[in-house]
């Protein structure tokens, strides 16, 4: 059992939805969905191509509001934090602002001094691996650099959450493949929870401690959660792991992308 597996308290919480559904406009996209989640717990939300992963991720962050159900996100006040922040897939910086000031910027409101939220932006942009260009703009960094900056923004505020909507699909496959390897190696240096949308299997089992699979919306009936796979593997190293390709070709059958082995 790795450290982050024996430090998850069964008791605790910090993400909840029971019986929750989703939709617009009187019409149900996702219904009774069901999710505890533990503190530094990462869970991959998985799916075929207009499921409700998305939809589902700012149900829980309290973006959307739901049609039915509850959610509950741990709230309780904190200094200088905040409760959830999110990652996009595209990082959504401001190009006239250098990138210490982007990451200041999801520290505004908070109480802090501005000398302060200059400060805080440092230590995020160190941890992504951008220690030692704060004062660069936007535009002079690489795509994958840019989605960095956008990491430490939102680990900036140190929430108890964090959501990611299929970060790091914009980025070529090299890129990708880097950044899911900092991703691995970051959480054993941050506090938060990490919900993390994904259409890519051989991300969410690289990732993930649990996978939350959504399907069953065929001819127009609501999605719903059709299994959540707890990932055992080993967090150094799943790719080359003996049953690393098991269990993505078994999520695949669950959804669907290749057929079941006869
Ligand atoms: N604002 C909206 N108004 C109406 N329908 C919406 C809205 N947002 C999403 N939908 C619908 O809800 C369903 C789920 O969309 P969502 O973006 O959550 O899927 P997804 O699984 O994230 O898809 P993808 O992998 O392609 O990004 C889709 O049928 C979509 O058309």
């Amino acid at each position: 059992m790795d450290t982050l597996t024996a430090e998850r308290n069964a008791d605790a919480c910090v993400l909840k939805a029971h019986d929750l559904a989703l939709g617009f406009g009187g019409q149900r996209v996702l219904e009774h969905v069901d999710l505890r989640l533990a503190p530094r717990e990462f869970i991959a939300i998985v799916g075929a191509s207009g499921v409700g992963k998305s939809t589902l991720l700012r149900a829980l962050c309290g973006l959307l509001p739901a049609v039915a159900g509850e959610r509950w996100l741990d709230e309780s006040p904190r200094d200088g934090a905040r409760p959830w922040s999110m990652v996009f897939q595209a990082p959504r910086l401001f190009p006239w602002r250098r990138i210490r000031a982007n990451v200041a910027l999801g520290l505004e409101g908070l109480g802090l001094s501005r000398e302060e939220r200059q400060r805080r932006a440092l230590a995020p942009l160190e941890l992504v691996g951008l220690g030692d260009m704060p004062e660069r703009f936007p535009s002079t960094l690489s795509g994958g650099q840019q989605q960095r900056v956008g990491i430490a923004r939102a680990l900036a505020v140190k929430p108890r959450v964090l959501f990611m909507d299929e970060p790091f699909s914009a980025l070529d496959a090299i890129t990708r493949r880097r950044l899911q390897n900092e991703l691995i190696d970051l959480r054993q240096r941050t506090e938060a929870a990490i919900v993390f949308v994904t259409h890519d299997i051989e991300e969410a089992v690289l990732l993930a401690d649990r996978v939350m699979v959504l399907g069953g919306h065929q001819g127009g009936a609501p999605a719903r959660v059709i299994d959540t796979l707890e990932i055992t593997l080993p967090t150094d190293n799943r790719r080359e792991h003996a049953d690393f390709g098991a269990q993505v070709h078994h999520l695949e059958t669950l959804i669907g992308a290749v057929p079941e082995a006869s």
